[in-house]
């Protein structure tokens, strides 16, 4: 159809302005604070209409605030007469990460620029407190604190117990880690080239994704040929060595990383990915991706998915769905307190709790037993963490092997990565043959 306005002057263009990665992190930020949501369910929520830069700015603000929030609540204690709204708050944290991340010489452009956003999300008299406010916080921000808990921002019990474990030294180290972004690492799948935006990494396999390139990122872990994947994770499928022709459980297999990188090295045989069931009427997203990663398995593999208790099944389940009763192979890759992977679960150590590491030690235990009684005589069981802890790795291996059931089990070999000595997630794997 013609253009009815042609050959008119134009209309003067209104230009609209554009949804900003700021305000975008201040709505983030918010949401938490009220709410202590995880980090990853309201980035999914993220506005749509962000460019790429800004979307990236969003995330980094809103994980900047999260990975600080405790050294952002101390400089900020005191300073107000009255508890600020939840949005004047989440301004001013945010304003207090980029006076941390851009130190003492971009104090005024920080402000000035906090004190602007304030005023498009705020009324004019909290735009007004943030200038007062941020000033007096950028005072306190610059100054060290005394204890590594506030400077790094961890809970303080939680550096009390690795400075029991590691020492004062490594533990900074730690912390150090963790308050680094995280770089994002893929598993190379395919037969293709691999794309310059992968950079590769002294781990074979592994690359890091140069940013900027998130839409083309996406589109190939959709076609299968990467898997975003951290090299931490070749340590158990390394000590588990899977075979061609083998039959493999995955004794805790969702989302399936660990499944799929189990498929692609053994490329014939069988993998049955077993995970616990959503809660009825709630679907879960992790036994989703299971199955979305499941079908991207190499052909060679037949993959069967299981929605199980892995503690309260026995072999006659396994019998009735047509499946082995007993595997070649277990990979029991535990739930644990997430302590090796901090750097990208940044919320973990305000959800953790110093009781949560016996309680996770008690069910590590509960399901190695159930995992070592699936594994035929001769075959192999490996147990992973993605843990830092003692009481998580060797503590539980040494119960394994003084109980009744391990003491069919022969400890062949096991790997501990740490963080500070590897330079990628810490990362606990216990390779046993099961002898009779
Ligand atoms: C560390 S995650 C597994 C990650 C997975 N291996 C991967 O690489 O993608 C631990 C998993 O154990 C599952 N789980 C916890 N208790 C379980 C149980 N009793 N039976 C089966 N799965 C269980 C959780 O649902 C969670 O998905």
């Amino acid at each position: 159809m013609r253009d009815v306005k042609q050959g008119l002057n134009p209309a003067p263009e209104v230009s609209k302005p554009q949804p900003s990665g700021w305000v975008a992190a201040a709505g983030l930020v918010e949401r938490w604070l009220a709410r202590s949501e995880r980090v990853d369910t309201l980035l999914e929520g993220l506005a749509a209409g962000l460019s790429p830069q800004e979307r990236a700015r969003a995330q980094q603000l809103f994980y900047g605030v999260v990975r600080w929030a405790s050294r952002l609540e101390a400089a900020l204690a005191g300073l107000m007469a009255h508890q600020p709204r939840t949005k004047v708050k989440a301004v001013l944290m945010i304003a207090g990460f980029e006076l941390l991340e851009g130190g003492p010489d971009l104090t005024a452009k920080v402000i000035h620029h906090a004190v602007e956003r304030a005023k498009s999300v705020t009324s004019p008299k909290e735009a007004r407190l943030v200038n007062a406010v941020a000033r007096k916080m950028a005072d306190r921000l610059t100054v060290s604190p005394a204890d590594l808990a506030t400077e790094f921002a961890h809970p303080e019990w939680l550096v009390n117990r690795w400075t029991r474990q590691f020492g004062l030294e490594t533990t900074r180290k730690l912390l150090e880690w963790n308050q680094q972004p995280a770089p994002v690492y893929a598993r190379w799948r395919s037969d293709a080239p691999v794309p310059a935006f992968l950079a590769p990494t002294q781990w074979a396999g592994f690359y890091e994704v140069k940013a900027g390139h998130w839409d083309e990122i996406r589109k190939l872990a959709t076609e299968g040929a990467l898997y975003l994947q951290d090299p931490s994770t070749r340590l158990c499928i390394g000590l588990l060595a899977p075979v061609a022709g083998e039959s493999i459980l995955d004794a805790c297999a969702a989302p399936g990383g660990k499944s799929l990188f189990i498929a692609d090295t053994m490329k014939t045989g069988k993998v049955v990915a077993l995970d616990e069931p959503a809660a009825p009427g709630k679907p879960d997203p992790r036994l989703q991706r299971l199955k979305e990663n499941l079908s991207r398995a190499p052909h060679g593999v037949n993959v069967a998915m299981v929605e199980a208790d892995l503690a309260k099944v026995n072999t006659v389940f396994y019998r009735n769905l047509s499946l082995p009763e007993s595997y070649d192979a277990v990979l029991l890759d535990a739930p644990c307190s997430n302590t090796g992977v901090m750097r990208h679960r940044i919320d973990v150590k305000w959800r953790l709790q110093d009781g949560d590491f016996a309680r996770h030690a008690q069910q590590q235990l509960s399901l190695l037993h159930a995992a070592a009684r699936l594994v035929r005589p001769g075959g192999r069981l490996v147990y992973s963490t993605c843990s830092v802890d003692a009481d998580e790795n060797d503590g539980v291996i040494k119960a394994f092997l003084a109980s009744r059931v391990g003491s069919r089990a022969k400890l062949v070999r096991s790997v501990q990565a740490y963080p500070w000595t590897d330079g990628h997630d810490g990362a606990g794997a216990f390779l046993f043959e099961m002898v009779s």
